[in-house]
């Protein structure tokens, strides 16, 4: 059976567009994946979209940014509870915040939010600042060539977020792979990376339970919600998310900015002579280059917009989608590094708005901050391509740059 299309969704109504199967969406060598909306917003409010999950199941898909808000705001109908993570491993528990609905989403996420506050950012933007500099200092002495993914997005992203979390260090490439294979790995490599990544969280929560230390896993098995200590079910769901979190969105980002920037250089040079515009460019590379894509899942029959939703559909509200509607951006498909304005969803919308963004901005700026200022006009190393893809999180890999 392929793809079934629901008896309940009218033929004209589904489409040919998916995150997982449109062109660019499966890793390809200098491939771009948000291109994929150029037929959506000429198209009708909501379709259906016969293959848009990972494990191959349809969704819904909202094409307008209003109405993406109004899916995310309304968690009553629309719930965040669909157990991504542990479906992987057969399971169902949910991953803490970002699975829960209010009202006991917003417990966890009072719990959090002063972890991520732009006060705590700030006091980590002297290391930060560090971080990227000794990296890039060393890419810089080394040669005129680098694969930026590897030799700086990942050690410079990583290194904070573990440094956040106050882990050692010592095997950000473990994590990194780990990463690598549930977000963009095959049915085979998912699991496993699945698996191993809540024993590492399960053995650092147990370990912190015996010998309390000053650090992210010590604070969520001693913290209370509403006035009770967390289950160790609930200690797995918080910390898997944190973990898997930061582990790559920040470096994808990164990479997807280099990128551009390496094939526009007037945009590069400019931002290198009035470094004072990276804040504002990043916020437009944000919006042009989001990489997390929300679902969402229909908890009663409801018609929107004309569909007939019915409880337990999935309910699609692509980022790619929002950040490049014509009705909120003027010329959306142009990056436009001085953009005013900038209300884009790459960081969601509603109560699960993402809890790193302040963190992630900061990284960004900071990245490419140091790295301007470091590294010459720098180009896609002749004969070689990035390979960008498409899902629920977009990723970039094998960047090559060259400044020779
Ligand atoms: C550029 C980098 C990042 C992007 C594009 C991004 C994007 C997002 C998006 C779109 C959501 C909402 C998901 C939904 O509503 O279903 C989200 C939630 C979340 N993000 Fe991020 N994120 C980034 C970096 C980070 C980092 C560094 C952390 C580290 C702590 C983080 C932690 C979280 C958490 C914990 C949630 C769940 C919040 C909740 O459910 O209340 N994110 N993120």
């Amino acid at each position: 059976m392929e793809n079934p299309v629901p008896d309940h969704v009218p033929p004209e109504m589904v489409r040919d567009f998916s995150l997982f199967t449109s062109p660019g969406m499966s890793p390809t060598p200098n491939g771009d994946p948000h291109a994929a909306v150029a037929c959506v917003h000429s198209g009708p409010p909501i379709f259906y979209s016969p293959l848009n999950t990972r494990d191959g199941r349809g969704t819904w898909v909202i094409t307008r940014a209003s109405d993406q808000r109004r899916v995310l705001q309304d968690t009553e109908t629309f719930s965040s509870h669909r157990s991504i993570f542990a479906s992987a491993l057969g399971e169902s528990w949910p991953m803490i915040p970002l699975e829960l609905d209010p009202p006991a989403h917003g417990a966890f996420r009072s719990l959090l939010n002063p972890l991520f506050s732009p006060k705590r950012v700030a006091a980590l933007e002297p290391a930060v600042r560090e971080r990227a500099i000794r990296l890039i200092d060393g890419i810089a002495a080394s040669g005129t060539s680098c694969d930026v993914m590897k030799d700086f997005a990942f050690p410079f992203t990583v290194n904070i977020f573990l440094h956040l979390l106050g882990l050692p260090d010592d095997r950000i490439d473990t994590f990194v792979g780990w990463g690598r294979d549930l977000l963009h790995g095959d049915d085979v490599k998912r699991p496993a990376a699945a698996r191993t990544i809540v024993s590492f969280i399960d053995e650092l929560a147990a370990a912190r339970r015996n010998d309390l230390l000053d650090d992210f896993m010590t604070f969520v098995v001693q913290a209370q919600v509403e006035g009770r200590r967390l289950t160790k079910q609930e200690v797995r769901g918080v910390g898997v998310l944190v973990f898997v979190a930061g582990l790559d969105t920040v470096a994808a980002a990164i990479g997807f900015d280099l990128a551009y920037l390496a094939r526009n250089l007037k945009d590069q040079e400019l931002l290198r002579s009035e470094p004072g515009r990276i804040v504002a460019a990043a916020e437009e590379l944000l919006r042009a280059y989001p990489t997390v894509q929300l679902i969402r899942v229909a908890t009663k029959d409801i018609y929107f917009e004309g569909a007939p939703i019915r409880k337990g559909d999935y309910v699609s509200c692509a980022t790619m989608i929002a950040n490049r509607d014509p009705a909120e951006f003027e010329c959306p498909n142009t990056v436009d590094l001085a953009r005013e304005d900038n209300r884009h969803a790459t960081f969601g919308y509603g109560p699960h708005r993402c809890l790193g963004s302040h963190l992630a901005r900061r990284e960004i700026v900071v990245g490419l901050e140091e790295w301007l200022a470091r590294i010459p006009a720098f180009r896609i190393k002749n004969g070689t391509a990035p390979i960008t893809s498409g899902g629920h999180v977009f990723g970039i890999e094998n960047l090559i740059l060259d400044w020779s």
